[in-house]
């Protein structure tokens, strides 16, 4: 146990809960929970509308502080964060939102680029790195559309993309695959997984149990469950 607002030196955790708990207002919608999501590890969380995955996933990125018991984030106690803290920590993760959002005047290329520049990491390596990167969600030929001018599965790998652009450490994705078809969702999970291979820690909710088997056969997955507020380690027979 790390003093409240301590620092965990020695702590080999991405992310870390001890006891958290979170409630809108009086609402308390998660609690008890304790997870470590350690480098390289493979998470996947499910549950049913409404039980919290979201919540738990903006709790993971610091969109959102535990009410109660404590959040570790590269073994920082996030209760002792300021906006600095958390922008710095932000910049080792890669977030997926559910409905991921562009800016529509931008071309693909430049919001991919994005992040990059307004951490203020952009440099002369940056245009061939986008290349490479374009080229292996392959998208590299759509790189001057316009985010309005991709279909759902070039918005999913474009967000990946801006996701990784900042070479995080861990992948938070919320529904990475919700709208797509079934190849879509395949080729998506696969740079996932190839994400994995490279030693990255990837935190995904879904829904879609289909998704969680195929990545089960490449990766050595833990599913994790949420409900009625609670969190459970989901049993084999999905
Ligand atoms: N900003 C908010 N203020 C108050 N209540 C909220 C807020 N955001 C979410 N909730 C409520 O918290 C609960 C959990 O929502 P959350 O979006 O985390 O669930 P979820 O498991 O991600 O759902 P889904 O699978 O439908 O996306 C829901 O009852 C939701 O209505």
């Amino acid at each position: 146990m790390v003093p409240p607002g301590a620092t965990r030196r020695n702590g080999a955790a991405v992310i870390e809960f001890e006891e958290a708990g979170f409630s809108y207002g009086q609402d308390r919608i998660l609690s008890g929970l304790t997870l470590q999501v350690t480098p390289g590890s493979f998470h996947f969380l499910t549950g049913p509308s409404g039980a919290g995955k979201t919540t738990f996933l903006k709790m993971c990125y610091l969109a959102l502080r535990p009410s109660e018991g404590r959040m570790l984030s590269f073994g920082r106690d996030a209760a002792g964060m300021d906006r600095d803290d958390i922008a710095r920590q932000r910049q080792r993760m890669g977030v997926m939102h559910q409905n991921c959002q562009f800016l529509d005047h931008l071309s693909l290329r430049d919001n991919i680029m994005l992040p990059l520049r307004v951490s203020g990491r952009a440099d002369g390596n940056s245009d061939q790195d986008l290349d490479d990167l374009l080229k292996w969600v392959g998208l590299e030929h759509r790189a001057t559309a316009l985010p309005p001018e991709l279909s759902g599965g070039e918005r999913q790998r474009a967000a990946l993309a801006r996701a990784i652009i900042v070479a995080p450490d861990v992948i938070v994705a919320d529904e990475p695959t919700g709208n797509l078809d079934w190849a879509m969702a395949e080729k998506v999970l696969r740079l996932l997984v190839e994400l994995n291979r490279l030693g990255k820690a990837i935190l995904i909710a879904t829904h879609d149990l289909n998704l969680i088997r195929a990545a089960k056969a490449d990766v050595n997955a833990r599913v994790l469950r949420l409900a009625k507020g609670r969190m459970t380690v989901a049993g084999t027979d999905l």
